[in-house]
């Protein structure tokens, strides 16, 4: 895997709650393959709204949201999971790790998803991600794990698989000044060399400097769009 990442169009994308209130409104959006796009605004604004439409999580939406040549709103679910699977990293706001497992396995589950070619070198990268962010992974379950270090544990995770599109929910929240520092170095190093197309929701003005472009969202509008 690895390789080219998928260019984004949104068109006329509204997300509902169940009882029927527009929690997201995004007429047009466009972000080309291997381009990094951040995401800003208020607490409660819509932003991780967003992410999880652009990862496929969000089941009451209409419009488009289209992947290269997959709307995913076309898709039903079973298609949506796998094409998750196959072309999407995710860092969750709260992580999502199985806690049970250690920081090793949790790392390498894209490896789950993919062919058993691909495994191997998944948890190869997972290993030296975890040892570049200083996580020290043995005998270690996620209950052990201090709330930066699962942080480190889920930017791993998500960048194990060298998937197409990288989705990151505030990645460096929960770090210091350089480790997020040193985080966010290596995952746009990485990102540029694959040509990985990045969505990052931040407060992180570090991170948002270095994105192609940022897009401030309240109370489910996008307000402004900069190049
Ligand atoms: N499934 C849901 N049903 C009802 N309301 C929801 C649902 N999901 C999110 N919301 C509401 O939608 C709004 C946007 O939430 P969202 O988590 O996207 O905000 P955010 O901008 O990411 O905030 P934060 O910076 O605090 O994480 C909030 O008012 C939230 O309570």
């Amino acid at each position: 895997m690895g390789g080219e990442g998928l260019p984004l169009a949104i068109e006329d994308l509204e997300v509902r709650s169940t009882d029927g209130r527009v929690l997201l409104s995004v007429p047009r959006l466009e972000l080309p393959a291997g381009g990094t796009l951040g995401i800003r605004g208020p607490s409660g604004a819509g932003k991780s709204t967003l992410l999880f439409a652009l990862a496929g999580l969000q089941d009451r939406m209409t419009g488009r949201i289209r992947w290269g040549d997959t709307d995913l709103g076309a898709l039903r679910s079973g298609p949506r999971t796998a094409f998750r699977a196959l072309h999407v990293g995710i860092v969750f706001q709260d992580f999502l790790l199985f806690e049970e497992l250690g920081p090793l396995a949790n790392a390498s589950l894209a490896a789950m998803y993919r062919p058993r070619a691909e495994r191997p070198g998944i948890r190869d990268r997972a290993r030296r991600l975890l040892r570049r962010f200083g996580v020290d992974e043995d005998g270690r379950t996620v209950p052990t794990l201090s709330g930066g270090e699962r942080q480190r544990v889920a930017v791993a995770r998500a960048m194990s698989g060298d998937a197409a599109i990288l989705l990151a929910d505030e990645p460096t929240a929960n770090l210091d000044r350089d480790t997020g520092e040193r985080l966010l170095a290596d995952l746009l190093a990485r990102v540029r060399e694959n040509g990985t197309t990045l969505v990052a929701v931040s407060h992180d003005d570090r991170l948002l400097a270095r994105m192609d472009r940022v897009v401030k969202i309240v109370d489910g509008q996008m307000v402004s769009a900069h190049a």
